[in-house]
């Protein structure tokens, strides 16, 4: 990578996106709302002027002198005489004048800088992204997304026309036919509400965006070797005078018939459910053998708070506390918080931004208390790294299947290996989720709702520091809600002494 490309790249990464959390969301609802605030001005002080106009017409009606002989009457009158030469003198060029009078700047100039912080093609591309995500995670499909209906829940939110044409071309780029059909179809299904729309030419711009693309392609597939400069020849003298419902033949036809050549390939096989899915999907077998219990023991102080313990998995050890996190202590927890950083998934070439992150790295009553409860819970030691790490997801955002242990995730925030290995994962649910964002254990199908208020526990290796591939873990895409987080991962070294006896260790074939 050329410093240049890497000045480019860093800042990609270092931006505030919007569509990384519904922190960021909500910022983006603020500048929406004043852009309409703005417009909302602005279009009164042009009907102000409108009125100002009609006002002054009013003033003016008289009969319609029709023929010249009631118009040679009218202006033999001297009053009549008079007014007219004085208004065409002296008040038509005002009016004249007051029409070019710029109207609303302020308003105008407001709405400009606000729209120099909308949201870039990143931003676009990850929402698609997030969309995609959601409908291939949870198999949706695209009438009931278009019409408010995610997974059980019906809501009152729509998409329009334009939405469901933008996710039928993002659905073509990334070769999903079969579901970029579905999403044309919803959106021809719903033209009328914006055929008379005085934006509808862009509707057309954008139907003839797409199609470009889709003829482009066809003509790649049918394995002729032309040029590019040919390609773009062919495709533009296709595509001249093709009117609205011209395109939107051309689309359903092409994307009909690229769906037949590609059945059983892209969509179906992309869309085969991997373990992740199906647990996201809340279809792993229910457990039976597991149990739940009061933990009184580890501290004093559970004696008379104790604590709610939910085996999740008893090998490898998954626990889930139930409420050990008030709402006052998640409120307390978003007071600390200043400047949040780019939350990653994935590693190298498939890294994806899907959250804000935040490391509380200062000393803070609410950080001690939460120190204290880990402590309390698991009975290790934290004192040697203090530092806790609070996540906020994007509406779609997920995690990849990953490891905890440092083979696997070597962060610079995080990398101080005199500690040891993160040895265990500690996870507060602190954020509403209505539907997805589950923690999900792929390989020993556990899936754990992400309850506001919860807290989840499990270990990454075994009693000798060796990595148990079985923690592999990932996050669903969050469908509904603000997936707030606060991780700590507990290392080796601290634990030396307190290390519950029981040998785990990995199994070794010999
Ligand atoms: O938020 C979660 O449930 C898990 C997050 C996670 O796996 C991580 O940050 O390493
Ligand atoms: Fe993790």
């Amino acid at each position: 990578i050329s410093p240049d490309e890497n000045e480019k790249l860093d800042l990609l990464y270092n931006k505030d996106y919007y569509s990384s959390s519904v922190l960021g969301l909500v910022r983006l609802l603020k500048l929406e709302q004043e852009f309409m605030e703005n417009f909302t001005i602005y279009t009164n002080v042009l009907q102000e002027k409108v009125d100002n106009i009609n006002i002054y017409l009013d003033t003016l009606t008289r009969s319609p002198h029709k023929t010249h002989k009631k118009r040679e009457k009218f202006v033999s009158n001297p009053l009549n005489a008079f007014g007219l030469i004085r208004r065409l003198h002296q008040d038509w060029p005002k009016w004249q004048n007051y029409t070019k009078k710029p109207l609303g700047l302020l308003q105008l100039n407001a709405m400009e800088e606000i729209l120099s912080k909308v949201p870039e093609s990143f931003d676009m591309n990850e929402t698609l992204k997030a969309m995609h995500r959601i409908e291939t995670t949870y198999d949706l499909q695209a009438k009931d997304i278009a019409s408010g209906l995610l997974q059980s829940t019906q809501f009152n939110y729509k998409l329009n026309m334009r939405d469901c044409l933008a996710l039928a071309h993002h659905k073509f780029e990334v070769g999903y036919f079969h579901r970029s059909l579905l999403w044309f179809q919803e959106a021809l299904s719903l033209t009328t509400e914006l055929s008379q729309d005085i934006i509808s030419n862009l509707k057309s711009l954008e139907l003839e965006a797409f199609a470009t693309s889709i003829i482009t392609r066809s003509i790649y597939l049918s394995g002729q070797s032309l040029s590019n400069k040919t390609i773009h020849k062919l495709v533009s003298s296709q595509l001249k005078d093709a009117k609205q419902k011209d395109l939107e033949e051309i689309i359903s036809s092409k994307l009909s018939q690229l769906n037949k050549e590609s059945k059983n390939a892209s969509d179906i096989l992309k869309t085969n459910p991997n373990a992740h899915n199906i647990g996201c999907q809340g279809l792993f077998p229910k457990p039976t053998n597991l149990s739940c219990r009061y933990n009184s023991t580890t501290n004093m102080f559970l004696k008379l708070a104790p604590l709610k313990m939910e085996e999740m998995s008893r090998d490898p050890y998954i626990v889930m506390v139930h409420d050990v996190i008030s709402d006052r202590d998640i409120e307390e927890m978003k007071g600390t918080i200043e400047e949040m950083g780019t939350g990653w998934s994935g590693s190298d070439s498939s890294m994806e931004i899907v959250a804000r992150i935040y490391w509380e790295r200062k000393k803070s009553p609410f950080r001690d208390r939460i120190n204290q409860l880990i402590s309390d819970i698991t009975g290790f030691k934290l004192e040697e790294f203090p530092a806790l790490q609070l996540a906020n997801f994007g509406v779609g955002g997920y995690f990849k299947p990953h490891f905890d242990y440092f083979s696997e995730r070597l962060t610079k925030d995080d990398a101080d290996n005199t500690l040891g290995d993160r040895i265990a994962s500690f996870i507060f649910y602190a954020g509403e989720v209505s539907q997805g964002g589950q923690t999900v254990f792929p390989d020993i199908k556990v899936a754990v709702e992400p309850k506001k208020g919860n807290a989840l526990f499990w270990f990454n290796d075994f009693d000798d520091e060796t990595p148990d591939p079985r923690s592999l873990h990932s996050v669903c895409p969050v469908i509904v809600g603000s997936r707030w987080t606060i991780t700590k991962w507990i290392h080796y070294k601290p634990q030396i002494f307190v290390k519950p006896c029981s040998t785990r260790f990995r199994k070794k074939s010999f």
